[in-house]
């Protein structure tokens, strides 16, 4: 990917947050992964599946609601969650209502990167939105977004995304603007450097935690963790995943990545997991 749809750094941020200085860029990193088709899965067989949205399950769009949902995809989520026993949460940077818009509110749903959770319909904030800063830093950042017709912000409950996807060119500017925005609190706040966006998280909350946050809870506890994700804030979950004993799967194109398993694109990976509930 290039550096303008990153921002202006190929290393993954959620790895650069979490590196301390005693560690190194390669540390635990898979040099070599292992292609999807290679992984025998048995859906009935005590796993829990995870999903990542954009980039994953949907191919990108230039705006994220002019994502396409293929009509195959829905049915084949609701058989593969069936033969899961339940055990299928969607874990996206989206909020809970964007995502439930796309798929409806039928599968568990982690959003806001880790910051929050829906069981059911069981609504679990799992962390405070501090909607005074986040409006304060999306004020702040008017100006500069101004200058990028095409680019803009993405006020969502537990974080503030900066879009420039129709605007590469703005990407360094942008970034830059968002850094200075988010100066002042960077112990709580993080940012999270994603394709064709930046954005303002909480630090205490990832997909990471999501992740684990998930399999303490009823019906995924004691089941082993398949994880599909494509972008940096991915690595987070793909890390946990593999503390859990489980699988993590990288969509798009190989990087450095704590996933073992690689698929080339979302169309492939929808493809394999029809394959699978109509092989079941
Ligand atoms: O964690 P994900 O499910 O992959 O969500 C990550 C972000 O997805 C959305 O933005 C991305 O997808 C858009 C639609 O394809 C695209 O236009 C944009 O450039 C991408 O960054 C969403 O808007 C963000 O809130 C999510 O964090
Ligand atoms: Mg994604």
């Amino acid at each position: 990917m290039a550096n303008a749809e990153r921002g202006e750094t190929d290393e993954p941020a959620a790895m650069r947050d979490r590196r301390g200085p005693e560690q190194h860029a390669s540390d635990s990193f898979a040099t070599e992964l292992a292609p999807m088709t290679s992984l025998g899965i048995d859906p009935r067989g005590g796993w829990a599946f995870l999903f990542d949205i954009d980039g994953t399950l949907l191919d990108l769009a230039d705006h994220p609601d002019r994502v396409v949902v293929p009509e195959t995809l829905l049915p084949a989520l609701r058989r593969l969650k069936a033969l899961a026993g339940g055990a299928l949460a969607l874990v996206t940077g989206r909020g809970l209502g964007s995502a439930d818009r796309l798929f409806g509110a039928d599968f568990d749903c982690a959003g806001n990167h880790g910051a929050t959770l829906r069981l059911g319909t069981t609504l679990d904030a799992v962390a405070a939105a501090d909607d005074l800063l986040l409006d304060g830093i999306a004020t702040a950042l008017e100006p500069a977004i101004a200058a990028y017709p095409g680019a803009w912000i993405e006020r969502k409950s537990h974080s503030v995304a900066v879009h420039w996807r129709r605007v590469p060119e703005a990407a360094g500017d942008l970034a830059r603007a968002v850094r200075i925005a988010v100066a002042g609190h960077v112990r709580d706040w993080r940012l999270i450097q994603g394709k064709g966006v930046i954005e303002i998280a909480r630090r205490d909350a990832t997909k990471g935690t999501a992740v684990e946050r998930l399999l303490a809870s009823p019906g995924y506890a004691g089941r082993r963790p398949f994880y599909a994700g494509d972008d940096v804030t991915d690595e987070d979950a793909f890390q946990a995943v593999a503390g859990l004993g489980g699988v993590g799967v990288l969509v798009g194109p190989p990087r450095r990545t704590y996933a073992q398993y690689s698929c080339p694109a979302p169309e492939v990976f929808r493809r394999w997991i029809e394959a699978l509930v109509e092989d079941a």
